[in-house]
């Protein structure tokens, strides 16, 4: 099976609500699509978010490192050779990882397609269902508080609850929230860079001393603050994750030896692909970490393979965090992964399953 061309398109589906972080706010998923085409009719699909304030991606760059660097050196690859294929992508541009994640995805679907097999089973297999957290905006104490118990209505049993914005409020934030779900949910936090050392060391001291009782904490402080992030680690009981602080395999061994986190969140588009998370899930394993798989804001094609993957990793990536798709407004895709509230189920059909993407608009 050799690669033959690759093609782009654009998807655009409004979230179902605004999605507000420390970092930005968003109120629709607009994601390049990548389909790379083989001499036998067989189609592999990937997905690529712009999120530049995280990974320095725009739709502009993802765009133009496949076509001008990553496409080149793939036209003629046969796909039973995924290492070598893999290592051609890695090493055709540095950095630029939502665009490798993209046409690995891709990549991962048709070998798996070739030996007709779910990717899962081609990963190494798995238990077909695990279970997502849903992300509770940033916003007013009411709307959030609202919120999450809407989710926990909807059978959502793990809540991720965004902060990072003012430390005072966000203390009151998390109390509200838990006192409305205690025992029903499961409170992760996610900071996205927004508190200092201290401000963390405080605000989960106050959390920890009135009871409330976490699940984890996501990136509290500036990616680049490995200090500061180790700071909280050694000064708390909730466990610190790291998120933006760590993308490759490298950052993550640095990381663990600095003892800077407790966990590490494994997101495709910070790794460049499926090749380098599972490094990073081998890499944790090695040194009894645990990991979280997350996304960005992706919908059920570069979701299906982070499901795919932390189905066949569940022994390390023991936590999920990928409800890209529950937070759209409709599911553009038919395919074999389903996403229904909490439950992410894989059926058994070959590759990531993508028999249809509606609204593809195709780029030139
Ligand atoms: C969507 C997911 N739950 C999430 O929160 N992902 C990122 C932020 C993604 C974005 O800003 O697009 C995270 O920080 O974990
Ligand atoms: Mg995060």
């Amino acid at each position: 099976m050799k690669i033959t061309d690759i093609k782009f398109a654009m998807l655009r589906v409004p979230l179902k609500t605004p999605f507000k972080t420390a970092l930005r706010t968003v109120e629709k998923v607009e994601d390049v699509i990548v389909i790379v085409e083989t001499d036998t009719g067989h189609v592999g699909y990937g997905e690529a978010p712009a999120t530049a304030v995280i990974t320095g991606d725009t739709h502009g760059s993802i765009i133009e490192a496949i076509k001008t660097m990553i496409k080149p050196k793939l036209i003629g690859e046969e796909i039973e050779d995924l290492n070598r294929i893999t290592h051609l992508i890695q090493g055709s541009i540095v950095k630029n990882y939502s665009a490798k994640a993209a046409v690995e995805i891709a990549i991962y679907d048709l070998f798996a397609q070739r030996y007709n097999t779910p990717l899962y089973k081609i990963l190494g297999g798995g238990e077909p269902t695990i279970s997502t957290d849903i992300t509770i905006s940033v916003d007013y104490i009411d709307k959030m508080v609202k919120d999450s118990i809407d989710a926990v209505n909807q059978g959502f049993e793990t809540l991720k609850i965004k902060v990072g914005k003012d430390i005072g409020v966000d203390i009151e934030r998390v109390k509200a929230i838990y006192a409305a779900v205690e025992g029903k949910a499961l409170l992760r936090l996610d900071a996205n860079q927004g508190w200092t050392a201290k401000e963390a060391v405080y605000a989960l001291t106050k959390l920890e001393d009135a009871g409330v009782r976490l699940e984890l904490v996501e990136q509290p402080v500036k990616g680049y603050d490995l200090e500061g992030m180790k700071y909280i680690t050694e000064r708390v009981h909730t466990p610190v994750m790291a998120d933006e602080s760590t993308f490759g395999p490298k950052e993550v061994i640095d990381l663990i030896k600095m003892r800077a986190a407790d966990i590490i969140n494994i997101k495709l588009m910070k790794t460049g692909g499926i090749s380098n998370a599972i490094r990073i899930a081998d890499i944790a394993e090695t040194f009894d970490v645990q990991c979280m798989i997350g996304c960005m804001l992706e919908t059920s094609i570069s979701v299906a393979a982070a499901a795919h993957l932390a189905v066949a990793k569940s022994h390390v990536i023991t936590k999920v965090d990928l409800d890209g798709p529950s937070l759209c407004a409709f599911d553009p895709v038919v395919g074999n992964v389903k996403f229904n509230g909490a439950e992410i189920s894989i059926e058994n059909t070959p590759g990531l399953g993508i028999k249809e993407i509606k609204g593809l608009e195709m780029l030139r």
